[in-house]
C-alpha cells in the first residue's frame, strides 16, 4: 500500500524535522498528507491503521510490534536531561509514597517511564492518574504531576511555578542506567509497500541532516518564538538525541524489560 498519511506530534521537539520533512530545500513536500495530534492521539491512529506512519511513543511500538515495522535510524531520544519530561511536585520525590500522582493524558511513553522511575529506582508504592488538567488545577488536588512536551517546557519556564520541584525524567532515567531513553520512534504500518518506506527514511535521513545543521534559523522562524527565546528553543532542540543507534536500541530493550517486571508490557 501506499504510504500517504502521516501523523504530526505537534510539539516544539520534532518541529525542525517536520519543517525539512514539509518543505524540503525550501520546495512543498506534496508526498504526504500530515495530520496532528499529541502522541497519544498519534499513537491510537497508528493502531487504529487511520494514518500509515509517524513518530510514536516508543511504548506504543512495544506493546504492538506485530503492526509496525521500525523505520531505522530516527527517533526522540535523550543521554540525561531531556527538558520536556518533569514531573512537578509540591513534596520531595521521596514523599510522594502511598499518593496518587497525575500524568498527561498526552503522555504513553513518559507514564511507563514514571511508573519505573517510582517503583523500580525509588522504590515507592505510587498509584497514577492520567490528567487533562492544567498543572495549577492537577497539582492542587495531587502531590505531583507529570507533563510532557511544549506545556513541560512552557510550565518549567513559569515563574509561577517556582516552588514547586521539577524533577527530569531524562536525568534520573540516565543516571540510574547510563543509556539513553528513546521517547519516540517512526514506525510504519507493516502494510506499507517496502519501497515506500524506504522513501521515507530517506527523506527523513535528509530532512534531520538539514535540520541540525539549520536549528538557529528555523528556531527564528518558527511559532515557538512567541513562547521561548530562540537560544531557549535551539538549546532544546540540542539536547534532544534524534539518532536511532545500537547504544539506543540498548536504551530501548532495558526500557521494555523493566515494563515487563512492572507488567506493564
Ligand atoms: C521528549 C518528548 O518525548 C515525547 C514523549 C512521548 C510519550 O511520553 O509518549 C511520546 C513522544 C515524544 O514526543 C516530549 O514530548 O517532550
Amino acid at each position: 500500500m501506499v504510504l500517504k498519511k502521516i501523523g504530526r506530534i505537534n510539539f516544539a521537539n520534532l518541529y525542525p524535522i517536520f519543517y525539512c520533512l514539509e518543505n524540503p530545500h525550501k520546495a512543498v513536500n506534496e508526498h504526504y498528507e500530515f495530520t496532528d495530534g499529541v502522541p497519544s492521539e498519534i499513537n491510537a491512529l497508528l493502531r487504529k491503521g487511520l494514518i500509515d506512519a509517524g513518530p510514536s511513543s516508543s511504548i506504543e511500538y512495544l506493546r504492538n510490534p506485530h503492526l509496525y515495522n521500525l523505520i531505522d535510524g530516527h527517533s526522540v531520544s535523550s543521554f540525561g536531561r531531556i527538558m520536556s519530561i518533569i514531573l512537578f511536585s509540591r513534596a520531595e520525590i521521596e514523599a510522594l509514597d502511598g499518593k496518587t500522582v497525575l500524568s498527561s493524558y498526552q503522555a504513553e511513553t513518559s507514564t511507563g517511564l514514571l511508573q519505573i522511575v517510582l517503583r523500580k529506582f525509588y522504590n515507592l508504592n505510587v498509584e497514577i492518574k492520567t490528567s487533562r488538567a492544567p498543572l495549577m488545577e492537577g497539582i492542587m488536588e495531587h502531590p505531583a504531576y507529570l507533563l510532557i512536551g511544549d506545556n513541560a517546557l512552557i510550565e518549567a519556564a513559569s515563574q509561577q511555578n517556582n516552588a514547586l520541584q521539577r524533577y527530569d525524567l531524562g536525568t534520573i532515567w540516565y543516571e540510574q542506567t547510563g543509556v539513553p531513553f528513546v521517547f519516540a520512534l517512526w514506525i510504519s504500518r507493516k502494510r506499507c509497500e517496502g519501497s515506500e518506506v524506504a522513501e521515507l527514511q530517506t527523506k527523513l535521513d535528509a530532512a534531520k541532516a538539514q535540520a541540525v545543521e539549520s536549528f538557529d534559523s528555523i528556531a527564528v522562524k518558527s511559532p515557538y518564538t512567541r513562547q521561548f527565546s530562540t537560544e531557549t528553543l535551539v538549546s532544546y532542540w540540542r539536547t534532544i538525541s534524534y539518532d536511532l543507534t545500537g547504544k539506543h536500541m540498548t536504551g530501548l530493550e532495558l526500557f521494555g524489560k523493566y515494563l515487563r517486571e512492572l507488567g506493564l508490557l
